[in-house]
């Protein structure tokens, strides 16, 4: 029987750290980049699987450069992208299936620093498909001791929990920046929780799923490392930095800034109320400083808890 063959599309710090986790599983892996020695025909060609581990601002393009190719009825297309599109607000998932309407697409998400999963620390994630045999296929090339992969039938709930948890992973390392304490991060995370949950629902995604690895636990990991970009942003805007002076030195992509205005944008036309996510946006706009975005979180009015 020929082996199974994974294409990773991006040779960034995830799409390499999933590129490493295949391998060591045995899969002949063939990684794509705009800089790399092959092309993208060569890397898709006879593809069982073609992985997009692409940032948000070129999954698009690429998309439709793969769709130029010759790809097998049966392949399988995974995202692994934590983004939102700023000209239509698709999710990566919606981008993917609008380009290959009949092929499967899973989506892979979870707690996963790329950096620990490089070191070897074990971890787990999430792979969704509206096809329960496509997201088998994908959780038996991921598995491993030190990585659990687990099925998931709801892909834009799992897509949307790694997507907007990028956000408040923002507004946490303003929290930590501005030392506020344990208190006003649980307080924050919980809300923020709510924010993500609110804004899935009305997209269509279950509810629950928002409280699984993709949702919750992304949320937990990214809020608590200072390993996470986004996480870093905030911080460093609560110590005084500028966003371009930070985005200009971070290494790697933070989603979470176009997530931020992308968001707000469809949260407004859509009459959704987000609070948190639009005290981020007027930080990354300079409309706030980090201390009158806390300040007016806390003076909103008063209400009853709700969890949605
Ligand atoms: N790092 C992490 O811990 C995790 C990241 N993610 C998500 O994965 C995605 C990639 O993140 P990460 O690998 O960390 O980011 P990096 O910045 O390390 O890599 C980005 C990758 O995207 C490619 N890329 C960027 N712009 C374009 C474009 N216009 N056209 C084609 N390719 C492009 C780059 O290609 P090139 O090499 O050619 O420049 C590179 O391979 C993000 O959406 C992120 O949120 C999800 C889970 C974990
Ligand atoms: O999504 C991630 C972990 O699951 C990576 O977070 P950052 O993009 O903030 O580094």
């Amino acid at each position: 029987m020929r082996e199974t063959t994974i294409a990773i599309l991006g040779a960034g710090a995830w799409g390499s750290a999933l590129a490493t986790l295949a391998s060591e599983n045995g899969y002949s892996v063939r990684l794509w980049s705009r800089g790399g020695a092959k092309t993208l025909l060569e890397v898709v060609e006879d593809a069982d699987i073609i992985l997009s581990a692409i940032s948000m601002k070129g999954v698009r393009a690429v998309a439709a450069q793969v769709q130029s190719l010759p790809i097998s009825k049966e392949t399988i297309f995974v995202t692994a992208t934590k983004g939102l599109e700023p000209e239509t607000t698709s999710t990566p998932l919606q981008i993917w299936q609008e380009v290959f309407p009949t092929h499967a697409v899973v989506v892979l998400c979870g707690p996963n620093l790329s950096k620990e999963i490089q070191m070897s620390l074990p971890a787990a994630t999430v792979v969704a498909s509206e096809s329960a045999a496509a997201a088998q296929s994908v959780q038996l090339v991921f598995s491993s001791h030190r990585f659990r992969v687990y099925t998931n039938s709801d892909p834009l709930g799992v897509e949307l929990g790694g997507t907007l948890k990028n956000v408040i992973a923002i507004a946490a390392g303003v929290c930590d920046g501005l030392q506020l304490g344990t208190n006003a991060k649980a307080a924050l995370i919980t809300r923020g929780l709510t924010e993500m949950v609110r804004v899935g629902v009305h997209w269509g995604a279950k509810m629950e799923t928002f409280y699984g690895l993709s949702g919750l636990g992304d949320l937990l990991a990214t809020c608590n490392s200072p390993l996470s970009r986004n996480y870093q942003v905030g911080y460093q805007l609560a110590c005084g930095k500028t966003l371009t002076e930070i985005l200009a030195h971070i290494e790697g992509t933070a989603e979470g800034v176009n997530t931020t205005v992308v968001l707000m944008q469809r949260a407004k036309q859509q009459n959704i109320s987000v609070p948190i996510t639009e005290q981020v946006y007027r930080l990354i706009q300079s409309e706030v400083t980090p201390r009158q975005a806390l300040e007016e979180l806390m003076v909103r009015d008063m209400k009853p808890e709700h969890f949605i």
